[in-house]
């Protein structure tokens, strides 16, 4: 029998959902406040859009702001007395321990997350392959049925994921260390750019975007996170604060007193974090789509980025990807094109036959 999963919250996540599950043979259909973003769903092929008609689903995923997400569980754990609910929460304990204060039939709720996204939000940032060889935290409570954990499995297992099963407190100290502080950390690198020079900031490169992708993510939601999960996050920040405070003691020391001792911390700091970044995972499971980036150097005329882009369809390879750098006061850009590892070479050799400067 196919599973009707109805997906409450179409937007990056919901959308990529519905389009990942409606490609593997579920029924999805799409609710959201904002007619807008549920049409747009449906046009992206991530479900039907549900009205009074629609039968009841079998399975309820809540993929709705964080501050929202317990009442819309509640809700649909009313709504539909049959079905398994689930919600994709960034933080996991405030949205159970609401749900379980609620008094509604939690015994069919089980929470999950899948640790996958992108800096952007909305139906329209939504990916098919989003949660491929990513991370999928199911996170079941005391009275979680069996058969509801196991729906969460399905589901995760279905859009290519590894599942991880947890308890929602442990999930929270975890998600706290790799996702929550890693955002505060790049938002804090990146503001400090604000007030720079043009000059200063036209020297940057790779390392700082590497550095301060997730800092152009939407304040709202990741404010909600913070809050959802803020003893957490303060632990976490307390060590990042006597890491800070440590290594300017050692630029106090070089550059006020003798530096005794400061090349030691510095160097210190600086090692602590190979180790902590050794330990970072590459894949989970099924590999994820890795794309690689071939650089073309395009003149800053009329048409040169259609040409281009016309050149490479021309080649016959997919564009998975595409960002633009400009060279500072320079008459040229740069254009990353993201494609397959297999269309690499072909790509470069075509467009250098062509007479494009193609960068390593
Ligand atoms: N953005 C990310 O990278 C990730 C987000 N999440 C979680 O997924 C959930 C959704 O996040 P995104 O898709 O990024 O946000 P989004 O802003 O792209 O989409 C949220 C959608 O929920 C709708 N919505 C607002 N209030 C609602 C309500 N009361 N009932 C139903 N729908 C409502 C909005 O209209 C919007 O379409 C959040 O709880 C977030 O913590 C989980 C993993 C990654
Ligand atoms: O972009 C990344 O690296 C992410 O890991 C995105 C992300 C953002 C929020 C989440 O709750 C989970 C994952």
């Amino acid at each position: 029998m196919t599973t009707h999963v109805r997906i409450v919250g179409a937007g990056l996540i919901g959308t990529s959902l519905g389009i990942a599950l409606t490609g593997k043979g579920f029924r999805v259909s799409l609710e959201d406040p904002s007619p807008t973003a549920v049409r747009l769903a449906r046009d992206l092929r991530a479900g039907e859009v549900a009205d009074g008609h629609t039968n009841a689903p079998d399975v309820v995923v809540v993929a709705a702001p964080p501050d929202v997400a317990a009442e819309v569980v509640v809700t649909a754990l009313d709504r539909w007395p049959g079905a398994v609910v689930s919600d994709v929460a960034s933080v996991k304990e405030s949205v159970l321990r609401a749900v379980l204060a609620s008094g509604a039939d939690a015994n069919r709720y089980v929470g999950s997350h899948p640790m996958a996204g992108r800096e952007r939000s909305g139906a329209a940032a939504a990916r098919a392959d989003l949660f491929e060889g990513r991370a999928w935290v199911v996170v079941p409570h005391e009275s979680s049925t069996p058969a509801a954990v196991s729906c969460l499995r399905e589901i995760a297992l279905a859009v290519g994921s590894l599942v991880l099963v947890m308890p929602a407190h442990e999930h929270d100290e975890a998600v706290a260390a790799v996702s929550h502080v890693p955002q505060l950390a790049a938002s804090i690198v990146a503001a400090c750019l604000r007030d720079l020079p043009e000059s200063a900031v036209g020297l940057a490169g790779p390392g700082l975007r590497d550095v301060t992708r997730i800092a152009a993510s939407d304040p709202r939601l990741w404010t909600q996170i913070l809050a959802g999960n803020a003893s957490a996050v303060r632990d976490v920040m307390r060590l990042v604060r006597d890491q800070v405070q440590a290594v300017i003691g050692a630029l106090d020391a070089l550059v006020d007193a003798d530096g005794v001792g400061a090349l030691g911390t510095l160097s210190g700091v600086l090692e602590a974090g190979n180790l902590g970044h050794a330990r970072i995972p590459g894949k989970h499971g099924a590999a994820p789509t890795a794309y690689e980036v071939v650089s073309v150097v395009v003149p800053d005329e009329p048409g040169a980025l259609a040409r281009l882009l016309g050149d490479v369809g021309n080649a016959g390879i997919n564009l998975e990807d595409l960002h633009l750098e400009h060279g500072l006061g320079q008459a040229v850009g740069v254009a990353e094109i993201s494609v397959v590892p297999a269309s690499v070479e072909p790509l470069r050799s075509e467009l250098a036959r062509l007479g494009w400067r193609v960068h390593d």
